[in-house]
């Protein structure tokens, strides 16, 4: 669309008091990454076969799909040529990857999301060297996907009640289905598109458990594509989001596989059965980890594309003049706007930088894993499940604030914001469900205050709680120091009241786990156990609405650092140029309903009885 940029949107920029594309740069961890990025931006968003003439929302389930899978083989296709070409495009240090790019491509979810981002990483990660040999080929056949929930276990893994069992006969393992809620359900890719998936399976060796184990199984025909004999597979039908992602269930009828297909680098069984453990029993967990990592990075670039479209949008929008004598004001100007719209540009800064720092940390424990040290893996651990699961609960919440601030036309489709939100709050749930997650982390806490409760030495990371309980926690001071130790504090008085009423539990003769799941409120909500003041809270709140005064002018400017382009971000309210009238009507004139003066169903039903009335 053509036009000059919206005047309002020119004036906020020329308001911007720092360097737009300084910030770029630090977002995207250097300068030469961002050049990268727009190398790769321009290669693929100028590929035209990408880009839809019919939006997508007006496609059926099916052929929604159908349009997916088509631009996910032409983007496969691209990952190839550039990986060939070495140009490193899944460097997680900057969100605005090429991963990102394909938010604007599918507006939705590439089906081959889980292929390219825990298929391929869960072989690099836990396969040996001689399995990656023959399965990481650049030319091979597989479309793959990672398959572990069923509709019987999500959450409680152990409970897992899909078999392999180790036939010694024939050196091979057979994968079953014992009964209904031992279906896989719900892998992404799986539906209709994978042909290979990695299964986690409970092993069985001559009667005994070994517990749970990955699997490479092929699924489907590499040249017909027909699910394999003894093999149930389907679709699992629409969801609030994810359309695309082509989700699926998966049931084995003793499917037999090869002995090498468990995936072998960390745990083997041997040709004769026998059994050799792994240094660490959740190694095999390795690739939830991952991923629970990498999340925080793509939830901190969910959170820039609602704030970029509804700060832009905000700038553009004038309603309700602030004294009734004066014109009506950008809705940016309202201080409570400014509340829900700037909070959403930190917080994808906060995420980003801890993504990052949580991304080198896990790269540093892999490496030590590697030398056979397993030391820090309990505390990435705790780390990655704390954090995946605030992060995806904040940024939803985040989102939704931003799409409400867009009033009414943040319910439109066009504006993108329903779909972000659809894909954003999905994240509570995968990869570890929210309240699960966090009761690991307590978990993990409630460990360490045992230590400190009773006087034993602990860990540097944890000295705060000793200082908590010999009550040696500064007086609250107005600065990042003074609200670091606050936070310190929150914790330890709520790691605290959490073991307390434990300890009553079990004083009043209840089992550990009983006693845990009674006090798993108090695990999971935070209380204030600070020595903040209300006088402290109201200079606080003062501050805080200084500092809302002081971004107001940089608004704009901030959420252009984000460098979104407008074929990502696919949104009528949040273009770069504000035309967002001009495009919400460009976008309404698509609807097949505007397609007839008069729609067929008027003389269907509608005129049959209104004239009849009339007679
Ligand atoms: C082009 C580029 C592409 C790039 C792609 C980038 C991708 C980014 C974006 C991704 C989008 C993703 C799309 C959707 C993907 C969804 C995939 C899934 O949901 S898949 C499905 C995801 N499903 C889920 O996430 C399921 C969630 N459930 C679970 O993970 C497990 O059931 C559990 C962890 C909750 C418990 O496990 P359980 O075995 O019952 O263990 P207990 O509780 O009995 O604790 C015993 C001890 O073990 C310890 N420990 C535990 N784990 C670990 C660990 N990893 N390590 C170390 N330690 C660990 C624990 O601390 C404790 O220690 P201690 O106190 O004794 O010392
Ligand atoms: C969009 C999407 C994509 C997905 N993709 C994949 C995929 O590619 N591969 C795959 O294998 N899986 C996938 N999943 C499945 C996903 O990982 C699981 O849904 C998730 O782990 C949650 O498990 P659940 O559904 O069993 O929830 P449940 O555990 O049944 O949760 C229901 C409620 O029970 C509570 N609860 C459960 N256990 C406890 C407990 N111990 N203490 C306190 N409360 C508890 C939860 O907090 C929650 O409130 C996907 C899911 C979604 C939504």
């Amino acid at each position: 669309m053509g036009g000059r940029v919206n005047e309002d949107l020119i004036k906020e920029r020329r308001k911007c008091t720092f360097d737009i594309k300084e910030l770029t740069h630090i977002i995207d961890c250097g300068e030469e990454n961002t050049i990268k990025r727009k190398q790769i931006d321009n290669y693929i968003l100028n590929i035209k076969e990408l880009w839809d003439d019919v939006p997508e929302e007006y496609l059926s389930h099916k052929e929604r799909y159908e349009n997916a899978i088509k631009k996910a083989f032409i983007v496969l296709k691209v990952l190839r040529q550039l990986h060939t070409g070495n140009i490193q495009i899944t460097d997680h240090r900057t969100p605005t990857n090429v991963y990102s790019i394909q938010d604007g491509i599918f507006r939705n979810v590439n089906p081959l999301l889980i292929h390219i981002g825990l298929f391929w990483s869960t072989i690099a990660a836990q396969a040996s060297t001689e399995q990656q040999a023959e399965w990481l080929q650049p030319d091979s056949s597989m479309i793959g996907t990672y398959v572990q929930t069923e509709l019987g276990h999500g959450s409680f893994i152990r409970g897992i009640e899909t078999t392999a069992t180790y036939d010694s006969t024939t050196d091979e393992f057979i994968l079953h289905t014992p009964r209904l809620s031992a279906y896989k359900w719900w892998p992404g890719g799986l539906g209709n598109t994978a042909n290979a998936c990695l299964v986690m399976a409970q092993l069985y060796i001559n009667g005994t458990c070994h517990g749970l184990h990955i699997f490479l199984a092929q699924i489907r025909d590499f040249d017909t594509h027909k699910p394999l004999p003894g093999i149930k597979v389907g679709e699992i039908g629409p969801k609030m989001g994810f359309n695309t992602a082509d989700n699926g269930f998966l049931g084995f009828d003793n499917h037999r596989i090869p002995r090498t297909n468990m995936l072998m680098k960390n745990v083997q069984v041997l040709r004769d059965g026998t059994y050799v453990k792994p240094k660490h029993d959740k190694l095999t967990y390795g690739s939830m980890l991952l991923t629970r990592v990498t999340l925080i990075s793509d939830l901190a670039y969910q959170l820039s594309k609602a704030a970029t479209i509804a700060v832009r949008y905000s700038a553009v929008r004038r309603q309700s003049p602030i004294k009734s004598n004066e014109p009506e004001r950008q809705i940016l100007d309202f201080v409570s706007q400014q509340h829900k719209l700037f909070i959403t540009i930190a917080s994808s800064h906060v995420y980003r930088v801890v993504g990052l720092w949580m991304w080198n940390s896990h790269k540093r424990v892999t490496a030590d894993i590697h030398e056979g040290n397993m030391g820090q893996l309990p505390e990435l651990h705790a780390l990655a499940c704390c954090l995946k699961a605030i992060s995806s609960r904040d940024a939803s919440a985040l989102v939704e604030q931003c799409r409400l601030a867009c009033g009414g036309h943040g319910y439109m489709m066009a504006s993108n914001l329903p779909q972000i939100y659809a894909y954003t709050t999905a994240a509570v749930t995968y990869e570890g469900e929210y309240t699960v997650l966090l009761l690991q982390t307590a978990r993990y806490l409630v460990k360490f205050w045992r230590l400190a409760a009773e006087h034993k030495p602990l860990p540097q990371n944890f000295a705060y709680f000793e200082d908590y309980i010999k009550k040696n926690f500064e007086q609250w001071r107005n600065s990042p120091e003074g609200i670091i130790e606050g936070f310190k504090a929150i914790v330890a008085g709520k790691t605290k009241a959490a073991y307390d009423t434990l300890q009553c539990n079990l004083r009043n003769g209840r089992e550990f786990e009983e006693a845990w799941n009674m006090a798993s409120v108090q695990l999971t909500n935070a209380s204030e156990y600070s020595t903040i003041s209300r006088n402290d809270i109201e200079a606080l709140q003062s501050r805080y609405e200084e500092l809302l005064a002081l971004i107001r002018p940089n608004a704009v400017g901030l959420v252009d650092a984000f460098d979104i382009r407008d074929e990502v971000l696919c949104s009528t309210l949040g273009a770069y140029d504000g035309r967002v009238y001009e495009r919400m009507m460009e976008e309404a004139s698509k609807s097949p309903l505007n397609e007839d003066v008069v729609n067929e169903s008027f003389h269907k039903y509608i005129r049959p009885v209104t004239m009849k009335n009339k007679l």
